[in-house]
């Protein structure tokens, strides 16, 4: 089993504010990769520092065998049209139909045929179930189908490593169900290796074959569904069973109460 990308020692900060603190993480190859972590914890940040977005204020990122640190612009353009990138909310460009959305990486980074380009864009959308809406503009498909076609143009141009960021977010449950599964079955089918950040434990779980859970800038826990479950440690189990109360503390810190009622 070999290593897709690797994260070692990593520091990265926006500014002097410490995001990512000493983060070191491997993504196996061809394997579906959960990375978790409350609001805010840097999980959107790894994913911008594996495609080369920002440079890291310390330690080495290497991604598809590219020294991503090292890389110069010409080096990022060539290694980022192997990344699928499925963004938070997956925009589609509203002006556009559904085909020409999913066309839309295509024309801008091949030279294909139009001809051609019909043909993936139909194999692509006929992947995630929506051919038949090909015609259809964003603003008269549900928000469901919206995140298949945005999925759809994430593999246009078959990655070998796709990025998703928060791909559940807003979904109503058999949306969720399904994105989730295709998320699965697409990264088989391309033999591909892909990461998803997300909060949603239960479907995350249910698709990962590798999870990595961070807090305040740390990897805290990682490895299969059932060790992260097996981890004792407190951040994690109350994370992963959504408990009000644990490490993170529901209350702001404050002084007593007695003393603002004496
Ligand atoms: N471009 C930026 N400039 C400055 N600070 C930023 C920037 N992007 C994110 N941050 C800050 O960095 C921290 C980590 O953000 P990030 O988006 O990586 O977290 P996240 O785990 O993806 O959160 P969420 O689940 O809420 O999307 C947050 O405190 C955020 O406010």
């Amino acid at each position: 089993m070999g290593i897709v990308a690797q994260l070692k020692n990593v520091d990265f900060g926006y500014g002097d504010r410490l995001i990512l603190e000493n983060i070191s993480l491997d993504i196996p190859k061809g394997k579906v990769v959960s990375v978790m972590g409350g609001s805010g914890s840097g999980k959107t940040t790894l994913l911008r520092l594996m495609c080369g977005q920002y440079p890291v204020n310390k330690g080495d990122v290497s991604v598809l065998g590219q020294d991503v640190v090292a890389a110069n612009t010409q080096q990022l353009y060539a290694f980022r049209k192997r990344i699928g990138v499925l963004f938070q909310f997956g925009a589609l460009f509203t002006d556009l139909s559904v085909f020409d959305n999913v066309a839309f990486p295509l024309r801008e980074h091949t030279n294909l045929p139009e001809s051609a380009i019909r043909d993936l864009v139909l194999l692509k959308l006929h992947a995630v179930g929506l051919r038949g809406a090909s015609a259809l503009f964003p603003s008269e498909i549900s928000g469901g189908m919206s995140r298949r076609v945005a999925l759809a143009r994430a593999i246009a141009l078959d990655p070998e490593l796709i990025f998703y960021d928060e791909p559940f977010a807003g979904l109503d449950p058999i949306s969720l169900g399904i994105t989730a599964n295709l998320i699965r079955t697409l990264n088989d089918a391309l033999g591909a290796t892909s990461v998803v950040v997300t909060h949603d434990i239960h479907e995350s779980f249910a698709i990962s074959d590798h999870v990595i859970v961070i807090a305040n800038g740390r990897v805290l826990a990682q490895g299969s569904p059932a060790e992260v479950e097996a981890n004792q440690d407190p951040y994690v189990q109350q994370f992963i069973k959504g408990l009000p109360e644990g490490p993170v503390k529901f209350h702001y810190p404050a002084t007593d109460l007695q003393k603002d009622f004496a």
